[in-house]
């Protein structure tokens, strides 16, 4: 992606922007594929949940989606990532900047041996912003989207190691959205954390799917019904159904899919 392309609104047979979208996505640790063929078209807005037993390849997938994969020695990924009208899974690509438009956050959270406020100005001062009033604003706007401001707004010298689990989780958060990126990616962003911590992770998601598109990972099939308009399920690397999540969950097409979601399997 360079600073030039042109990002226009690619629109689905129903109408509907697409965020983000892979053609025959397949991935190979040391030659063996462990992801084969993935095509998936992700609507704006929306939360889509990536479901399936162990091994099934979700975060393969997810990693791949704002090329983490490269930095997996022996992986190697083939076929079309488009971000709007680019193709991001070339080398011409400046993953730097991809990842600024994907962000990504992780299972477990991951916040950096600083400050509060330095887990969320670092990358941001890296990249050139020194203007403390700009930095501020950017500060109390995310921590205020990730749901973690009113705890923490008098406290944002305190180390981030010194936050609960679900408050670091949310921390991480915050980070990714300072890079105002389009596309949040969460491996199982929740699975780190109580009840408690993933209802308030589980709410964030759904005030931030007003500004952002979502793609999560989860193990939890209850989490997936419950936060996701759309719902993915793999199996052994192949994607095997997509659909709106009550269809998924009340009537799928696929037996597999049934046998899954109904427990049998996983
Ligand atoms: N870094 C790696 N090197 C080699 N093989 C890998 C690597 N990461 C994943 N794999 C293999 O790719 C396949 C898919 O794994 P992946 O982690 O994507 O599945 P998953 O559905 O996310 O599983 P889980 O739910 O357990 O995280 C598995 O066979 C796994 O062993």
């Amino acid at each position: 992606m360079t600073k030039k392309a042109s990002f226009t609104r690619i629109l689905d047979e129903r109408q509907h922007e697409i965020a983000l979208s892979t053609d025959d996505l397949r991935v190979s640790y040391g030659g063996h594929e462990a992801l084969h063929g993935v095509s998936l078209q992700f609507e704006r807005y929306k939360i889509t949940s990536l479901i399936g037993a162990s091994g099934s390849g979700k975060s393969t997938y997810l990693r791949s989606l704002n090329r983490m994969n490269d930095t997996v020695a022996g992986a190697q990924v083939t076929g079309k990532i488009m971000y709007r009208d680019v193709d991001i899974n070339t080398s011409q690509v400046d993953v730097y900047e991809v990842r600024k438009h994907i962000g990504m956050v992780f299972q477990r959270p991951n916040p950096f041996s600083k400050s509060i406020r330095e887990n969320i100005t670092f990358a941001l001062e890296q990249r050139g912003l020194h203007d403390a009033k700009k930095l501020a604003a950017i500060v109390e706007t995310t921590l205020k989207q990730a749901s973690l401001w009113e705890q923490v707004k008098d406290d944002l010298n305190k180390s981030a190691l010194a936050l609960s689990g679900g408050q670091q989780q949310r921390l991480c958060i915050a980070r990714a959205l300072a890079l105002e990126p389009d596309i949040l990616l969460m491996d199982e962003p929740a699975s780190a954390l109580d009840p408690i911590s993933t209802a308030n992770i589980e709410q964030t998601m759904q005030d931030l799917k007003k500004q952002y598109t979502i793609i999560i990972v989860t193990h939890n099939m209850q989490q997936a019904a419950r936060v996701s308009d759309y719902t993915a399920f793999f199996h052994q690397g192949q994607l095997i159904e997509y659909d709106q999540t009550r269809r998924i969950f009340t009537r799928p097409q696929v037996q597999l899919t049934e046998d899954y979601v109904s427990g049998h399997f996983g």
